[in-house]
């Protein structure tokens, strides 16, 4: 019996107007695991995260999540994924616990308080729970971000930079976050420029270079200084 990947992408291209964001990405992975996505600045990273959660369209290739097309069952993949997007998406006016009610509203869930109570208080967010985002710093937000992506236990979560600017509270409670949604069966994928953390994060990594995947490898094969220098090679 095979089992069909909970991410399977093929051939992904993403065109902005006269830029080639994402220039045919394949990336296949599976319920259980957690996949880490590298690569330099305008790498297209953020990009196909941004199609893996039903943001913006793909201009060709096949894209598939939780076993659904994203061009033909949008919306139906977006109840399904958790996305953490790299910039954005809080409301500025709202505080953490107002975010939390409105998620567990739009996703129709049942006796959420206790969760949402829990997570704020894994984020070190529980004393700024009932204050405006607005107000933020970067990390905090960053927080509060990952929290929200996590909260309805998708089956596939998608962190976009999620270490970005976070102490170590936060770092500490995005890998729980990670692990915990590894075991109850979810599909993982992390966006960042923390090697290191990546490892940590996920057992395999995947490297794009100029909108192309160049490397796919088990985590361990990017670790240390052999895999600094792995890493290193395969940027330019
Ligand atoms: N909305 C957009 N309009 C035009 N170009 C875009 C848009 N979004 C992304 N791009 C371009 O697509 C390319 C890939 O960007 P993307 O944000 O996916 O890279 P990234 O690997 O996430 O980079 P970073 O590590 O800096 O976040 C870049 O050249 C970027 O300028």
């Amino acid at each position: 019996m095979t089992t069909e990947p909970a991410v399977d992408v093929r051939g992904l291209h993403v065109r902005f107007a006269e830029v080639e964001a994402v220039n045919g990405v394949d990336l296949v992975a599976y319920a259980g695991q957690a996949t880490a996505l590298l690569g330099r600045n305008g790498a297209g990273k953020s990009t196909t995260m941004r199609v893996l959660a039903g943001v913006v369209p793909p201009s060709a290739g096949s894209v598939r999540v939780a076993g659904l097309d994203v061009r033909a069952d949008v919306l139906a993949v977006k109840r399904r994924v958790g996305y953490c997007p790299d910039v954005g998406g809080l409301v500025p006016r709202a505080t953490p616990w107002e975010h939390l009610q409105l998620a567990a509203r739009l996703r129709r869930l049942d006796g959420w308080e206790g969760r949402a109570r829990d997570l704020l208080e894994l984020f070190g967010l529980g004393d700024v729970a009932h204050r405006v985002t607005s107000g933020f710093s970067h990390g905090m937000g960053r927080r509060l971000s990952v929290l929200l992506a996590a909260f309805h236990e998708p089956e596939v979560l998608l962190l976009d930079e999620p270490f970005d600017g976070v102490d170590p509270v936060g770092v500490e409670a995005t890998l729980e976050i990670v692990s915990d949604a590894r075991a109850r069966g979810a599909c993982v994928l992390v966006s960042t420029h923390l090697r290191e953390l990546a490892i940590e994060a996920c057992s395999s990594v995947t490297v794009l270079r100029g909108g192309s995947r160049v490397a796919s490898v088990a985590a361990g094969e990017m670790a240390g200084e052999e895999g600094a220098r792995a890493y290193r090679s395969l940027l330019d």
